[in-house]
């Protein structure tokens, strides 16, 4: 049926002004409900008019259920109140005689009179037709199961202020304009929500399994860090009986990327989700204070030139801490302590046997294992306690009555003379000092045995394992060099004597921790999301999920930008056959959003030269100007071209990033274009908060995850080679362009874009 638009908009039109009202209503009804109700909650009661059936505010306070909704609500409905909705989908059921319209925004609103949906949550079952379905046929879950039904119309809306200003239906052929109009507009400071704009292959990725494990491999651009914070409002709100948001986790690269993200789970109605970085969390983990080394430190020297340092060992170890090698390492050595933990001696009170080693070595390896070391013996403790308040008064009764036996015996066999007048009284002395001395160490007996357990400390065992080559070559794997063997000790006495580690030592701390000591605090996380994955060892991806003893982890990462591949993931599969057991699910987005064609062209053609199996990026058809290379044969050209492309780009764009190979090479850029008069321009550094809009230096490894208008790929000390590192961190440096790209460096420093 053809639809005269200028009527539609009209009604359209209407229809929103009425939802608009309505919204205000409630919110001006829970506004003077929760004024009256701190004034005089009776007050408000005694003036209820039950014939009132008017949308006043009394009508709205009788329906008590609704009310709470409101409540909670509220300040959900003053955000959502300048754009209720975004979409309007109408399906035709076969039950229903005409069509059914509903109406999708970032919260629900219903009718109070009938309950009916004024506007659906686009995280309601129903609301997945919409990102997922074709016009015809489609299907969606419902608490009664599956529903087919046919959808006849998709319907985008342009709304500012509250006011409609156009509307778009999308048909089999019409490509997603609104898309395309998003994705035109400049770059933020701040990641935004998508709820109006989720496409199909994210909206599965949003809605994929939650008890399961899943990995989410995405090309640069492909809306992963989105796609996480959406899948955890929709759990949320799927799942709200039985997961609060503070089951859930984020762990982010950085304290900056954390302040990148944070508007979008407020914007889609979601607080209290706990948003940390890494080291934080081993911070909370491990028992005694650090300092934490650079984690770019090991990366700048890793990626500079030429360098005199042991590269290759470095290289290696990094790798090696984070393999689950040292976990098998640890778990032996763990094992070993086990065997020597209880101490030998019975648990007795003087001659009486309570416990005897031998069975509570059995209780300690047995009945005990999988718990950690110390939280056995603090079980062992209130087992002794246990039992020996069960036995204590009988051992005294039987000494007792043992004693006055022989004193009996005595009495009754003995003629009273004064040697068996002397006889009962040294005995009845013997008793009495014996009761006392039983009941005397029977104060301190349970603690007695237990402090003859070890004490160790976890850094002290760290040493003993690591810092120990004799140790250390008794655990390792017997292809392991000796110089290997001799590298890794040393570097962890040296650590340990700094009391300074790096990231791989903290989460080995962190994992000895755990299997010995455990830990006193409770983390109630039952869901883990983890951006920017492929960044991660197996170990530290293994070392959470025992800590938070959880299998509900969302993992999402492009092994394309995985610049710490030396010690972090190069294949899936690592992860999801060891650590998860192959129990997870594994998705792949292939389309790129961020960038335009011309730009995802020159990315794809760096990352082609990899060597890998992996997809390249398909842009979202998005045209823009071509990148503009220019290779110069001195420093000072490369600076001036730089300095002349950011006044002219900055006319029209808001972000613009000068992204240098290293810091060092950042520094030197800086000083240059402040000399050619840019003042206002600052080095971005990994625990900032905020880098504002502007003009930003950046080193290409902390480029990870955020995105800019403009982005200038600049070289002038550094080259790029065609190495995976070089290759991979020039990828990530030119997939951070919205919408233009210039690479500008000294001629023949960029080998991979010929
Ligand atoms: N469906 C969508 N609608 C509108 N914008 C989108 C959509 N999906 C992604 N985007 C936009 O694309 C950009 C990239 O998204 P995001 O940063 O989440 O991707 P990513 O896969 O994490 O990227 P990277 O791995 O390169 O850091 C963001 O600006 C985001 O708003």
């Amino acid at each position: 049926m053809l639809r005269d638009k200028t009527s539609e908009l009209k009604s359209e039109k209407e229809r929103l002004g009425y939802t608009v009202n309505y919204m205000k209503d409630i919110i001006n009804a829970t506004e003077e409900y929760k004024k009256n109700f701190k004034e005089n909650i009776k007050d408000a009661y005694v003036h209820l008019d039950y014939l009132d059936s008017s949308q006043s505010y009394i009508s709205i306070m009788v329906n008590s259920n609704f009310l709470e909704n409101a409540m909670k609500n509220h300040d959900n409905y003053k955000k959502a109140i300048k754009k209720p909705y975004f979409a309007r989908i109408d399906i035709q059921s076969k039950k229903k005689q005409s069509p059914e319209i509903f109406y999708i925004g970032k919260i629900s609103l219903f009718k109070d009179e009938d309950n009916s949906p004024l506007v659906i949550d686009w995280r309601s079952p129903l609301a997945s037709v919409y990102y997922d379905g074709r016009l015809g046929e489609v299907s969606y879950e419902s608490p009664s199961g599956e529903q087919i039904v046919d959808l006849k119309l998709k319907r985008q809306f342009t709304i500012q202020d509250g006011e409609l200003e156009d509307y778009m239906d999308i048909d089999m052929t019409a490509n997603d304009n609104f898309l395309q109009a998003v994705l035109e507009e400049n770059a933020d400071d701040k990641l935004k929500d998508i709820a109006s704009t989720i496409q199909a292959e994210q909206n599965k990725v949003i809605r994929a399994e939650l008890k399961k494990p899943l990995i989410v491999q995405g090309v640069a651009g492909s809306g992963k860090t989105t796609i996480a914070l959406h899948r955890i409002a929709y759990f949320i709100y799927t799942y709200e009986d039985i997961l609060d948001p503070e089951n859930f986790m984020i762990i982010a690269p950085n304290k900056l990327f954390i302040n990148y993200i944070s508007e979008v789970l407020p914007e889609l109605g979601v607080e209290d989700v706990k948003q940390t970085t890494y080291i934080e969390l081993m911070k909370d983990f491990i028992g005694f204070s650090f300092k934490v080394e650079n984690p770019f430190e090991n990366m700048e020297l890793l990626i500079q030139k030429d360098t005199t340092k042991d590269v290759d060992l470095l290289k290696w170890l990094l790798s090696f801490k984070g393999s689950l090698d040292i976990k098998e390492m640890m778990d032996q050595y763990v094992e070993d302590l086990e065997l020597d933990f209880v101490p030998k001696a019975d648990f007795a009170l003087q001659e009486h046997i309570i416990m005897k080693h031998t069975d509570l070595n059995k209780m300690f390896l047995e009945d005990l294992k999988g718990t950690p070391l110390f939280k056995r013996v603090d079980q062992i403790k209130q087992n002794l306690r246990h039992k020996f308040n069960g036995v204590k008064k009988t051992i005294l009764k039987e000494t007792e009555e043992q004693y006055d036996f022989k004193i009996q015996s005595i009495r009754d066999t003995e003629a009273e003379t004064e040697e068996r007048r002397q006889k009962i009284l040294s005995l009845i002395e013997a008793r009495d000092k014996k009761l006392e001395s039983l009941k005397k160490d029977s104060r301190t007996l349970v603690n007695h045995y237990i402090k003859q357990f070890p004490k160790t400390k976890l850094l002290e065992y760290y040493k003993d394992l690591f810092g120990d080559a004799d140790c250390l070559r008794k655990y390792m794997r017997a292809d392991m060099s000796d110089n290997q063997v001799k590298y890794f000790s040393e570097y962890v006495k040296k650590a340990i004597a700094k009391k300074s580690f790096d990231l791989e030592d903290l989460t080995a701390l962190s994992y000895l921790q755990y299997k010995i000591f455990g830990f006193d605090k409770k983390f109630d996380i039952k869901n883990v999301v983890i951006d920017e994955a492929q960044d991660y060892s197996p170990l530290q991806i293994y070392t959470l999920k025992k800590i938070f003893n959880t299998n509900m982890f969302t993992l999402l990462g492009d092994l394309s930008q995985g610049i710490y591949s030396y010690r972090g993931i190069n294949d899936w599969k690592e992860i999801t056959e060891n650590v998860f057991e192959n129990k997870a699910d594994y998705m792949s987005l292939v389309q790129s959003y961020r960038t335009t064609i011309e730009i995802m062209n020159q990315a794809n053609h760096i990352i082609g030269k990899l060597d890998h199996t992996l997809d390249l990026a398909k842009p979202v058809i998005r045209h823009g100007k071509e990148p503009l290379i220019m290779e110069l044969d001195n420093k000072q050209k490369v600076l001036d071209s730089i300095y002349k492309e950011i006044l002219e780009t900055k006319k029209a764009y808001s972000s613009i990033a000068i992204i240098g190979k290293t810091v060092e090479e950042c520094k030197i850029i800086q000083k240059e274009l402040k000399n050619r008069g840019l003042q206002d321009i600052h080095i971005l550094e990994e625990d900032q908060d905020n880098y504002g809009a502007g003009i930003t230096i950046v080193p290409s490894y902390l480029a990870k995850g955020l995105e800019f208008d403009v982005v200038i790929v600049a070289t002038l000390n550094e080259n790029y080679s065609m190495n995976e590192l070089d290759l991979k961190l020039l990828y990530v440096a030119l997939t951070r362009a919205l919408h233009r790209l210039y690479i500008l460096g000294i001629t023949g420093s960029i080998k991979a874009i010929h």
